[in-house]
């Protein structure tokens, strides 16, 4: 078939900063560089939830992107979208493109599954959250580099020493609802939402008030009192504090990774999430986050050619190759999304050569089987909710309120999201 002599334009519009966007770009120009039919023209449109709000701005205004980088947490929202939304199981049927997600993680590929089994979204950069630490300041509090703390109560232990030895910051955390409510959960077994944290339906209220999460809050609020917790902001706000050197211990997404490789100037290590000891059956797996990518209808008028549909199935065809996907694994701290992808990576000797690249991976699979309160979150208006969870969380830290009532609040507040979003959608 004779190329078009003027490709095809895709819009495709992703929520990552510098230098991750700039790697996910490189991977758009390879697949434009391997044929001339299709043109995928990436614009980069903020953070998560911002590029999230411009997607749904634009389908409004009738000119949504062919292709919108969504993060996890707005998966909910986007499976009851409804017309806004071109499912992935039709776009690849309709294109004649087969992708074998049989050989995608269950945690990532169950993630963007409709509750029938169909993918509704491509999946590709997932992450999770793991500690990095820096060994240099381990060194100057007299601590040992080589050995991360295993439990909060090692953390605290470890962040005291910091401390007293002169070092401003020895803990912070990125996306605060990710990372201190949801993982904090998963990691436990304990769940965030009832209804197996919304996978069984829209009728799930909250139950982040458990003793468990009042305790770790209170936690934070006692050792960001005692000048050993920093809180670094709102979403991945807090993610320049560690490659800086300001922070000894920070919880993040494994995909910071591809900034401290670049920006740090001294010894770090990837270690697991801390999690209490004394929590029977803990820790269990982590679970995951980043974006998947969903395509979208331009909005309420005019159909899209079926060329455009197609234009969209090849750039997924193209990024679902193991070879790629480890190339962004292995560049970027993103785990792996597909079993031949990591296999690429092993085989390539990448985690002989960078020790710790495993350690997302790892703890993602801990465990074997996920349970209802470690597979995910599929809450509608989560997005809304994961603000609530940061205002409260924010509130506490202002001395404002303790553990148990920024807990309470949460429960209140995003409940009622949960209930219009039900009124909204359901029937
Ligand atoms: O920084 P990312 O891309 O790993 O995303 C982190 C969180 O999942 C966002 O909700």
């Amino acid at each position: 078939q004779a190329p078009a002599a003027t490709p095809v334009e895709i819009q495709f519009w992703h929520g990552l900063p510098q230098p991750l966007g700039g790697q996910l770009e490189q991977i758009v120009a390879g697949f434009n560089a391997s044929q001339a039919r299709y043109k995928v023209v990436p614009s980069f449109r903020g953070t998560y939830p911002e590029t999230m709000v411009a997607a749904i701005a634009a389908f409004r205004a009738n000119s949504a992107p062919h292709i919108v980088q969504m993060f996890e947490v707005g998966t909910g929202t986007m499976m009851s979208a409804g017309r806004a939304v071109k499912p992935l199981h039709e776009l690849l049927a309709e294109a004649g493109v087969t992708i074998d997600f049989n050989d995608y993680l269950p945690a990532v590929r169950g993630y963007y599954q409709a509750a029938d089994g169909r993918q509704m979204s491509m999946p590709f950069n997932s992450s999770t959250a793991v500690m990095f630490w820096n060994k240099d300041h381990f060194k100057r509090a007299g601590l040992d580099p080589a050995v991360a703390p295993k439990t909060w109560d090692e953390v605290a232990e470890a962040a005291r020493k910091l401390k007293a030895a002169g070092i401003a910051c020895p803990l912070t955390s990125s996306w605060p609802g990710w990372i201190q409510v949801e993982q904090v959960s998963a990691l436990h077994n304990i769940p965030l939402a009832t209804l197996g944290n919304g996978f069984d339906g829209l009728g799930a209220t909250l139950q982040v008030n458990n003793p468990l999460l009042v305790r770790h809050m209170n936690n934070l609020i006692e050792w960001q009192k005692a000048g050993l917790f920093r809180y670094g902001g709102r979403d991945s706000t807090a993610d320049a504090l560690f490659p800086a050197g300001e922070c000894s211990m920070a919880l993040v997404s494994s995909g910071a990774r591809s900034r401290i490789t670049r920006e740090a100037r001294f010894e770090w290590g990837t270690a697991m999430l801390p999690y209490y000891r004394d929590v029977a059956g803990a820790p269990r797996n982590s679970i995951i986050g980043g974006a998947s990518f969903w395509a979208l209808n331009r909005g309420t008028q005019g159909a899209r050619a079926v060329e455009e549909w197609k234009g969209v199935a090849e750039f997924y065809r193209y990024i679902s190759q193991p070879e790629i996907d480890a190339k962004w694994h292995m560049e970027t701290g993103y785990v792996p999304v597909r079993r031949a992808s990591y296999e690429v990576a092993r085989a390539a000797g990448f985690y002989d050569r960078n020790p710790g690249s495993d350690v997302p991976i790892e703890q993602l699979l801990r465990g074997g089987e996920t349970t209802a309160n470690t597979r995910g979150i599929r809450l509608g208006g989560y997005v809304e909710i994961r603000n609530i969870i940061q205002e409260e969380m924010e509130k506490a830290f202002q001395g404002q309120q303790n553990g148990k009532q920024a807990m309470d609040a949460i429960v209140q507040r995003g409940n009622a999201v949960l209930r219009n979003f039900e009124r909204a959608n359901r029937g």
